[in-house]
């Protein structure tokens, strides 16, 4: 359990001491990514979806960064209604005024105003002894008072800071009318061991009334682990964005902070406002405005987060979904879990993917058949799609297979005339034949011709993809004439010269058992 914080009485906000407001800058920390800048219907329909994730504070915007981003801030604080609204300012009276005007319309305005505290930050950037920054910051923090009730106060680079002058400047901050007291992990550099030790301390060490805060980012990769740390120190406050986004590596997470407080209550015995099943939709959007792609494995809204593929996990969750999913996938607006269908499959999935496409009546014996075929051909294609699966069963027609395909060579290219080796495995043993065409696919046909005896006359050739991906399986429909007799068949492949010469090599496997008919189809999978 964690340590719970008085300070949650705040006016506008649940009492419970155990619950953590999320603050979501996304579009303002989150925006500061390199290469994203949204215009003000984007941030309007980004800060449209944060109200309804429920979040409880919306940093809109930095309004003195350009007449842009102050018009944007107004815009959310006029129509995006519930949660705080929050514009950021320096320590300045110019960036406090440009805040308060970004606010003003909202129904809960908060300006939230910064300077940096450590060494490096103080000497080299600001160039003001630490005297100075205490100053600056007392001034700031009542100069937005005069604006607005709802003030926080953040210590930029607070984890590179000395800890006794943070107490010092967070008890001044707090005097002049803080409400809020930042600590900003501005540059990833803090570890979870360190960040809970500090709020611990602040806790410990600030008045009761004000509500502390973690913002944490990802340069090391720990931003989450770092927020939740800083929680268990007595944190109430954690700052996040949506997919993590941020100035370089990124901000804390929002949907991983949360669902961790919700998936691992028994351990941290803390809750959020937030609505579980908006986060795809909010991860998703954002993701589309931002044009910042999500990684397939991220935690919660990556698109392999709630996928399986390998066989003993896909027969698992098939038996008890808990097995190898600690989250529903439907809690955070998702689909259930999603097989992908693979070289790692097994047999329980393949099976159950069968009955999904409707072919549940399969006997036992053709299943296995079918799963040999399968492993064949996600070896060779990766990837497994449903339309894979169905030209697979829909392949299995049975034909005596005289004759099989076992290699061909294709050379082929522009003022060459295309030739075709191909090796077939006969009655008499594996056999080949060199020949010319046309093009690839009249060669490869010829060269079969030649070593089978049986020459069919094409009368029909259509090619189309039947499944997505570079590596789409091609399928080839035939129709043939030999003597009176019309046969069709069909070849599926990822390469369409196989495709093609597996669709001839049907109908002469049909041709050879006296399989012809005035009118035949019949259809013929990868091997
Ligand atoms: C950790 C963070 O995320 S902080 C927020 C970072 N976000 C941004 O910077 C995005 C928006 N920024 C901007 O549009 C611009 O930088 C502006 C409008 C804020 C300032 O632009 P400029 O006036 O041209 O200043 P510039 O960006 O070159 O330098 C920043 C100045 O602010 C000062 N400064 C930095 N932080 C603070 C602070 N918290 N309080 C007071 N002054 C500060 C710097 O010392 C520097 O002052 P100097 O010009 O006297 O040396
Ligand atoms: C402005 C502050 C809160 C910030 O974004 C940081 O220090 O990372
Ligand atoms: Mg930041």
């Amino acid at each position: 359990m964690t340590s719970s914080n008085a300070a949650s009485t705040q006016p506008g906000f649940p009492a419970d001491p155990h619950y953590v407001r999320i603050f979501d800058t996304t579009l303002r920390d989150g925006e500061q990514s390199p290469g994203v800048a949204l215009n003000h219907a984007q941030k309007l329909e980004i800060g449209h979806q944060l109200a309804r994730l429920g979040v409880d504070i919306i940093e809109a915007g930095f309004p003195v960064a350009s007449a842009g981003d102050l018009a944007g801030v107004q815009r959310i604080a006029r129509e995006v209604h519930g949660p705080v609204i929050a514009a950021l300012a320096r320590a300045g009276r110019a960036d406090i005024e440009a805040a308060a005007r970004g606010v003003e319309a909202a129904a809960r305005p908060r300006i939230h105003t910064f300077i940096a505290t450590s060494p490096i930050h103080m000497e080299k950037k600001l160039r003001l002894p630490p005297e100075a920054v205490v100053e600056k910051a007392v001034q700031a923090v009542q100069y937005a008072r005069t604006f607005v009730d709802d003030v926080e106060f953040s210590a930029e680079d607070a984890t590179r800071s000395d800890t006794e002058f943070m107490i010092r400047i967070f008890r001044a901050a707090a005097q002049a009318g803080a409400t809020t007291i930042n600590v900003p992990d501005t540059v990833g550099y803090t570890t979870p061991e360190e960040i809970r030790a500090l709020f611990s301390r602040l806790r410990a060490e600030l008045p009761e009334h004000v509500v502390l805060s973690a913002h944490c980012h990802d340069d090391l990769g720990m931003a989450v682990a770092n927020s939740i740390a800083a929680a268990e120190g007595g944190a109430r406050q954690i700052e996040c964005t949506v997919n993590g986004i941020g100035e370089r590596a990124g901000n804390a997470s929002l949907e991983e902070i949360v669902m961790a407080f919700h998936t691992r209550a028994d351990r941290y015995g803390l809750s959020t406002g937030v609505q579980t099943r908006e986060l795809y939709r909010a991860s998703r959007l954002v993701s589309r405005l931002s044009g910042m792609p999500v990684q397939p494995n991220k935690a919660v809204v990556g698109d392999n987060a709630f996928a399986h593929e390998s066989g003993i996990h896909q027969d698992g969750v098939l038996k008890a979904r808990e097995t190898y999913e600690i989250m529903n996938a439907e809690l955070v607006g998702r689909e259930a879990a999603v097989m992908v269908m693979g070289k790692h499959s097994g047999r329980a999935a393949f099976r159950q993917a069968l009955a999904d496409l409707g072919y549940g009546d399969l006997s036992e014996e053709k299943v296995q058949g079918l799963f040999g075929r399968f492993k064949d051909l996600a070896d060779r294609k990766g990837q497994i799609y449903a339309e894979d699966i169905r030209a697979l069963a829909d392949s299995r027609t049975d034909v005596p297979q005289t004759y099989q395909l076992e290699a061909f060579q294709i050379t082929s290219g522009m003022n060459v005339e295309p030739v075709a080796f191909v090796r077939l495995h006969t009655p008499g043993g594996s056999r080949s034949a060199t020949a010319h065409g046309d093009g690839p696919v009249d060669a490869a046909f010829q060269a079969i011709s030649d070593i089978t005896g049986v020459q069919p006359e094409l009368e029909k050739y259509r090619i189309q993809s039947v499944t997505q991906g570079d590596d789409a399986l091609g399928e080839v429909s035939i129709t043939v004439r030999h003597g009176e007799q019309y046969l069709s068949g069909v070849g599926v492949a990822t390469d369409i010269v196989e495709a093609s010469a597996r669709a001839w090599l049907r109908v002469i496997n049909m041709i050879e058992a006296g399989m012809g008919k005035e009118k035949v189809s019949a259809q013929v999978g990868t091997p």
